[in-house]
């Protein structure tokens, strides 16, 4: 049995190892392709947004002066002076108790500073307009900087894009992205009994899962995830496959083989590794006690728990913060995922000394969204599949009581 095994340490302390992996390397890469993708470089306004002042409302464009004091008792008339047309610069102008008529999206004509919305007004003859009600300056309209200044950083460097800033990059015309390329990781199988999923495992065998979940997870963490053929619990052979995944990969995952059986290489073959030192061997958490991380040539190898539980509640609550830093993700929350409150339905027991990650399903009644524990072993599926996210038990917490408020780490 390894000492180091029972020295774990707390989910901080994995953290605090994050800056000694460096982000990836940069690309560029199509607007239309961007999406998910963390950008690599602040992302500065060129031009102003929208670039002139625009109606936001079906109406007439004045100023807001003239229409000062209007009221349905007493409407103010102004005199129209033409329409704005659509994607032109108005050839009008409008002076005191003038007004345009002007479409949502259309420019603003020099002289009006807002625009008085259809229904506060009515067309007396064709050109006189009645006003009944006031308008104060800016009503109804942007102005020509108000979405984004020209020479403003509107996207930081490590920003993960999402649909509305793939907006602002479009309406800046920017259609060549620069991003960080995603994070290649290599998701390694081993165990003698585990077979790859088109086989029909022999009786003693399983298929091979966390392959497959751990490979979604990657993807959802921004990063390439690229699956290698199962490893047998051989020293040698988990070596081998480690040289080769650092080679062509920026972060390596293996699954099994991190507890302390005799039959459990991992850390011995990590050991093997030139330049390799193992900064972790055992997290006080359950499940994923005893998860290995190493650095080798300033990438991060992780020995994950083999229970298919196991190796996705290590990889949201611990792996993914890495992946998302090697990926370029700037101020990597290592309080990992969305959160959301809600009450805990029933007592959940916990022991002190370790950090517990409760599956829970999240169930609204009356108004009220309860987190329902869902309690199993670490090597069972159904647990995961069941429930909607985790609560976090404080290693210094024995237990938490029905109806107090929980953060639940949505999945
Ligand atoms: N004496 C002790 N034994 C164990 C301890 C302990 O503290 N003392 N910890 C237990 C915990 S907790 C876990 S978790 C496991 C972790 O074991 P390993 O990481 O060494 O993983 P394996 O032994 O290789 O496998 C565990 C389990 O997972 C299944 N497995 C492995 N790979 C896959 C895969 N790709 N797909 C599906 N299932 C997989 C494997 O068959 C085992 O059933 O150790 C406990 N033991
Ligand atoms: O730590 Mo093991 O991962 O609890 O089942």
């Amino acid at each position: 049995m390894k000492e180091e095994f029972f020295s774990v340490v707390t989910p901080e302390t994995v953290f605090s190892h994050i800056e000694r992996f460096s982000p990836v390397a940069t690309e560029q890469v199509p607007l239309d392709r961007a999406l998910g993708r963390v950008v690599c470089e602040n992302i500065c306004a060129g031009e102003n947004i929208p670039g002139f002042d625009r109606a936001v409302m079906d109406g007439f464009a004045v100023r807001a002066a003239s229409t000062f004091g209007a009221s349905e008792l007493n409407p103010v008339y102004l005199v129209l002076k033409g329409a704005v047309v659509m994607g032109r610069v108005p050839d009008l102008a409008v002076g005191p108790e003038e007004a345009a008529a002007i479409a949502t999206g259309g420019m603003l004509p020099r002289g009006a500073d807002s625009v008085v919305p259809r229904e506060f007004t009515q067309m007396v003859d064709e050109t006189t307009v009645e006003v009944h009600k006031p308008v104060a300056p800016g009503a109804h309209m942007v102005a020509a900087d108000e979405d984004f200044k020209k020479a403003d950083r509107v996207i930081a460097r490590g920003t993960r894009l999402r649909s509305q800033e793939l907006g602002v990059l479009a309406a800046l015309g920017i259609v060549s992205v620069p991003v960080y390329k995603k994070p290649v990781v290599a998701v390694i199988p081993t165990g003698d009994e585990v077979v790859a999923v088109e086989e029909t495992p022999p009786p003693g065998c399983i298929r091979d899962v966390n392959t497959h979940t751990l490979a979604g997870l990657v993807t959802q963490a921004g990063g390439l995830p690229v699956l290698y053929d199962l490893v047998s619990d051989d020293r040698d052979a988990l070596r081998n496959v480690m040289t080769t995944a650092l080679a062509d990969c920026d972060m390596v995952l293996l699954s099994g083989g991190s507890s302390v059986g005799a039959r459990d290489f991992t850390i011995a073959a990590m050991e093997d590794l030139a330049g390799a030192r193992v900064l972790v061997h055992g997290i006080g958490m359950r499940p994923g006690k005893p998860t290995i991380l190493a650095e080798v040539e300033q990438k991060a190898v992780w020995g994950l728990p083999g229970q298919v539980a196991s190796a996705m509640v290590v990889f949201m609550m611990i792996v993914r913060p890495f992946v998302e830093h090697v990926g370029g993700a700037a101020a990597v929350s290592t309080r990992p995922g969305r959160r959301v409150a809600a009450r805990l339905w029933r007592n959940v027991p916990s022991v002190y000394g370790r950090i517990d990650y409760v599956r829970v399903k999240l169930v609204e009644k009356e108004d009220v969204l309860w987190a329902q524990p869902v309690f199993g072993k670490s090597g069972l599926l159904n647990t995961m599949t069941w429930a909607d996210g985790v609560i976090e038990i404080d290693a210094d917490t024995e237990g938490l009581n029905a109806g107090e408020t929980v953060g639940v780490v949505l999945f």
